[in-house]
């Protein structure tokens, strides 16, 4: 969907109401009559602009700005059929996009932007090298409509260069002077100023996508891509925002669509700043295709789409054919309420009839981009959230699989192509046109080899030598080398969970003629297990177990030597048949340079699927490697229980 630009005014008058009855009645009149309440009772506020673009006409309404005591109400008229703007005075971001929701209930927002303007004009006044006027208005009007817009274009690049140059500025700008203490992102920017992290922005920035020529075109597209990697990537679409100009009027702004560039004059300006915002064809709803189950494969996962149509979508278990509509109330209860996620987990002991239960870490909800919300969070992050996210009752991120036979992108050039999703099995796809990603894995593979060969000994299992397992190994800590560090931050990149939750160390694997390991699961069953305290975190308290396996292929032999999934696409345990790499199943190994597997599902509970074996190594020698990933993470913060349930807390009483 193109946005179209049509000509428009930008103005907001700051009057009061009106108080000829009269011209009350006019306004009340007209036939699209949008109004904006925002509340700006916090002195400290923080002003936004948007851009929203709407579903009917405005007709005959002029754009008015009024006051009513702290509540500023906004009239705005349409600057054109379908586009108008907005200038917001909030006190926060939230409120902002709260605003917008209210908004959006009379107008169709196809993508809105929020600029703490007070940065853009900090950045303005304290960096002088940017001259934000650099096109005039006399240009500009000359050049717009004249069949000169690749030269406003050029020159709009120019501006748009020298600014996002200054990007770091612009962060210790933020840094200093931050939003407000009292707003969700100056609590947020606290604490993490108080853990020592890097400031996570939530309001950003969109670069000009050039489109004058495709050098320009290309150089953009990296300013994108680094800008990407300083915010949340969902809140950066190619689209443009610009110009800003403090206390300079008339002015030009610049924008483009998708593929166009125009130029326009603003012909007021409001007040000592001015940023604008362009937003392109959004998202009219969520993209949940490639998130939702084909069958339900996975327990404890379910996607929520959250988009400016109230109500929170939710579809159970990832299936399109158990959507709800989630009205009112806190979605934090709401969601529990549906979904009637468990605080426990429940095992049968093996040959008994008592069962044992787990605490269960808390459940979390993650952006269809990886960002983590806690429960707590959850109302307070939707506000400002439109898009897919998933709820994973385990608390930890676990990759869809959707189907046999789907990719999915995961990093620039690296794709996870699903094999089977019972168990949940991906193999590992580097692009080699890509080179990198490609390149980089395999000098890292390389070096762990090596640096294995020297290590090696008996591989046990459950600290002994048996049968089961008659490979050779060594176990090489990721934090020894710089290359072991990359391949650990990699891999928990591609995985989307913290490096905090590996295993310490990489295992390496080496196979010779005749070494197997016979099939069986990455995780310690409960029901053989039956003793506590290896499944409860030190920490938390809470049920610790590996969560996924990532299996690299160091070096394939001649023959033999595969991973056997005997119970890939569903088939029963290979009892006693525990070598037997017959076609059940899929066998692995045999091109990509690794394996994924999940050995527990979304809720915590353990995925008998993940059965695999090492198969017999028929000629040559094998070598591989294990990344474990545990569900919860070894060093603070660690996992949480979930707030106790009112029925549990009136159990404990009694
Ligand atoms: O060698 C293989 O292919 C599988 C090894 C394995 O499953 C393990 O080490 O846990
Ligand atoms: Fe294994």
């Amino acid at each position: 969907m193109a946005i179209r630009w049509a000509n428009f005014e930008y103005g907001v008058v700051d009057t009061t109401w009106p108080t000829h009855v009269e011209e009350q009645e006019r306004l009340l009149n007209c036939t699209h009559w949008y109004r904006l309440q925002a509340h700006t009772n916090i002195p400290n506020y923080w002003p936004y602009l948007g851009a929203f673009r709407l579903r009917g006409r405005l007709e005959d309404c002029e754009l008015h700005v009024f006051r009513r005591g702290q509540d500023r109400i906004f009239v705005a008229r349409a600057v054109s059929d379908n586009v108008l703007w907005l200038n917001v005075t909030l006190s926060s971001h939230k409120e902002a996009l709260k605003a917008t929701r209210t908004f959006a209930m009379s107008v169709e927002v196809i993508g809105s932007i929020y600029i703490p303007a007070r940065a853009v004009r900090g950045l303005a006044l304290s960096d002088r090298s940017v001259d934000w006027t650099e096109i005039g208005v006399d240009r500009a009007e000359k050049m717009d409509g004249t069949g000169l817009r690749s030269q406003v274009a050029k020159e709009a690049i120019k501006v748009m260069q020298k600014y996002l140059e200054r990007h770091e500025q612009f962060q210790r700008f933020d840094q200093n002077s931050g939003p407000p203490r009292s707003s969700p992102e100056g609590r947020r920017a606290a604490a993490q100023t108080r853990e020592g992290k890097e400031t996570k922005h939530r309001f950003y920035f969109i670069p000009l996508k050039a489109v004058v020529n495709d050098r320009l075109g290309a150089r953009f597209e990296r300013k994108l891509a680094q800008l990407r990697t300083h915010v949340t990537p969902s809140l950066v679409t190619p689209s443009l925002v610009f110009h800003g100009a403090p206390s300079q009027e008339p002015q030009a702004v610049v924008m483009t669509g998708r593929n166009e560039l125009m130029a326009r004059t603003v012909r007021r300006a409001d007040r000592a700043w001015v940023a604008l915002a362009a937003v392109t064809a959004a998202r009219e709803s969520c993209e949940v295709s490639q998130w939702l189950q084909e069958e339900a494969v996975d327990q404890g996962y379910h996607v929520l789409c959250i988009s400016e149509q109230e109500p929170i979508q939710l579809y159970v278990e990832g299936l399109q054919s158990q959507m709800l509509q989630l009205q009112g109330g806190k979605l934090v209860e709401r969601l529990e309420e549906k979904l009637h996620i468990r605080r426990h987990l429940e095992f049968l002991e093996e040959g008994q009839s008592t069962v044992t239960q787990w605490p269960k870490q808390s459940w979390a909800v993650f952006t269809s981009e990886g960002e983590r919300w806690r429960p707590e969070e959850l109302d307070e992050l939707v506000e400002g959230y439109r898009g897919v996210a998933l709820l994973f009752e385990g608390g930890v991120w676990r990759w869809p699989p959707v189907r046999p036979g789907f990719r999915r992108s995961v990093l620039p050039g690296v794709v996870l192509e699903t094999v089977a999703t019972r168990p949940a099995l991906f193999s590992l796809d580097l692009a080699p046109e890509s080179g990198t990603a490609d390149a980089s894995a395999s000098r890292l593979l390389r070096h762990a080899a090596a640096t294995a060969e020297r290590r090696l000994f008996r591989s046990e299992t459950e600290s002994q030598v048996s049968e089961e397992r008659t490979s050779d190994q060594a176990w090489l800590s990721y934090g020894s080398t710089p290359e072991l560090r990359e391949l650990k931050d990699f891999t928990a990149r591609v995985l989307r969970i913290p490096a905090t939750y590996f295993e310490e160390k990489l295992q390496v694997l080496r196979y010779q003629k005749g070494q197997y390991y016979d099939a069986h699961r990455d995780y310690w069953d409960p029901a053989e297990f039956p003793y506590e305290d290896r499944f409860l975190h030190a920490n938390s308290q809470t049920w610790l177990m590996r969560h996924a396996t990532f299996f690299w292929y160091l070096q394939r032999p001649e023959k033999g030597g595969e991973t056997w999934f005997p119970r890939a696409h569903g088939g029963p345990i290979p009892w006693d048949e525990w070598t037997a790499c017959d076609s059940r199943g899929v066998k692995m190994g045999k091109d990509r340079v690794a394996i994924l597997f999940y050995s527990l599902y979304s809720s915590g509970d353990v995925d008998d699927y993940s059965w695999h074996c090492g198969c017999p190594v028929e000629n040559g020698t094998k070598w591989a490697a294990n990344s474990w990933v545990w569900n919860q993470p070894f060093e603070p913060p660690f996992a949480q229980r979930m707030p106790p349930h009112p029925a549990e807390l009136g159990d404990a009483e009694l």
